[in-house]
């Protein structure tokens, strides 16, 4: 039997990396609206009502529009694996992060609806939670989280301004502290206090790096790094996407060496002496950070 599968807004960039992640699998049909309707409320409404997932990959107004055409629909609502930001704390949404924690996966798998993980937030989050889990940070800690994209990760928009040399090599941006991706972080690494987050997009199309400085002698029992890596051993034991890398000789990481892949790689860097340690997670944004993400989330939908 097939998945008859709908993806609003398959023009863009999240949407196109998806259908091309499931160019042909012969257990999925893909539906599509014509171009001149991909905006059009009632060729969609039509489309939804005899499909079984919609993936929506909209910018979150468009997201929540679609969302309230499959309310209307009651029972005949497609199951939604959503890749915007609207709906990742949401009551009734299950967050698409299989990775969190034992029985996430399993809870994707059975979910009606899917809130797929943002890129800084994937990243964040599997650095967070598991020291969190073994009580080597605790939620009220005060932490920064700096952060690095490449310009694909700002969308169609962003993608134009760069290549046609129209934006800066390298900016920070969300300087006014309030970024829309620290609920879902601080909801899912299960933080009481608000980090300082701070991203940056540079003059590359994919690829990113998050990294979170700490100081060993300001957490709970003064932790080493081979502390945090047992942690991570253990959590992320039989993934399949995210792995524990030995941190290399050189003190070098590039930003882009994942990309074209679905995996996050996870760094501890320390400094005995000093008692500093740097966690970084490296992924490629439209990766595992996005589309790679939604396939492997409609994967648990599906059965696969
Ligand atoms: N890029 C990334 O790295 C990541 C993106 N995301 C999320 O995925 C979502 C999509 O982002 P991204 O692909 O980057 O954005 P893009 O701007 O590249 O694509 C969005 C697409 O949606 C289309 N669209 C807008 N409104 C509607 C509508 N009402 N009906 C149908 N299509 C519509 C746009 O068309 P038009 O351009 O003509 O308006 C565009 O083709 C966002 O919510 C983003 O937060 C999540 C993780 C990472
Ligand atoms: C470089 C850039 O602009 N990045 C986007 C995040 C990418 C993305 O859309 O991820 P989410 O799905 O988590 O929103 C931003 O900061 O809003």
């Amino acid at each position: 039997m097939t998945t008859r599968i709908f993806i609003d807004g398959d023009a863009g960039t999240t949407g196109l990396e998806i259908r091309e992640r499931l160019a042909g699998r012969t257990d999925i049909e893909i539906v599509a609206l014509p171009p001149e309707k991909r905006k059009d409320p009632g060729a969609k409404r039509d489309i939804l009502a005899g499909i079984d997932i919609a993936i929506l990959c909209l910018p979150d107004d468009a997201a929540k529009e679609t969302v309230a055409l499959c309310d209307a629909l009651g029972d005949r609502s497609p199951r939604l694996l959503d890749a915007s930001t609207a709906h990742r704390v949401a009551p009734g949404w299950v967050y698409g992060f299989p990775e969190l924690c034992a029985g996430q996966a399993a809870a994707i798998g059975q979910a009606a609806r899917v809130a797929n993980v943002g890129c800084y937030a994937t990243s964040s989050i599997a650095l967070l939670r598991p020291l969190v889990d073994a009580g080597l940070i605790q939620p009220h800690q005060a932490l920064t989280i700096n952060a690095v994209s490449g310009y694909s990760g700002g969308g169609r928009q962003m993608i134009e301004a760069y290549e046609q040399g129209a934006a800066p090599a390298f900016e920070l941006y969300g300087l006014t502290l309030e970024h829309k991706h620290l609920p879902e972080i601080m909801a899912y690494s299960k933080l009481s206090a608000r980090p300082l987050f701070v991203p940056s997009v540079g003059n590359f199309r994919q690829g990113m790096l998050v990294s979170i400085p700490l100081a060993l002698d300001a957490l709970p029992g003064q932790p080493t790094a081979a502390d945090f890596e047992a942690a991570y051993r253990r959590h992320y034991e039989g993934a399949a996407h995210v792995r524990l890398m030995p941190a290399p000789a050189n003190g070098r990481l590039d930003a882009l060496a994942l990309n074209g892949t679905d995996d996050m790689e996870l760094f501890v860097f320390a400094n005995d002496a000093y008692r500093h340690a740097l966690l970084v997670a490296r992924q490629d944004n439209l990766g595992k950070g996005a589309s790679g993400a939604a396939v492997q989330n409609l994967d648990l939908m599906i059965g696969v």
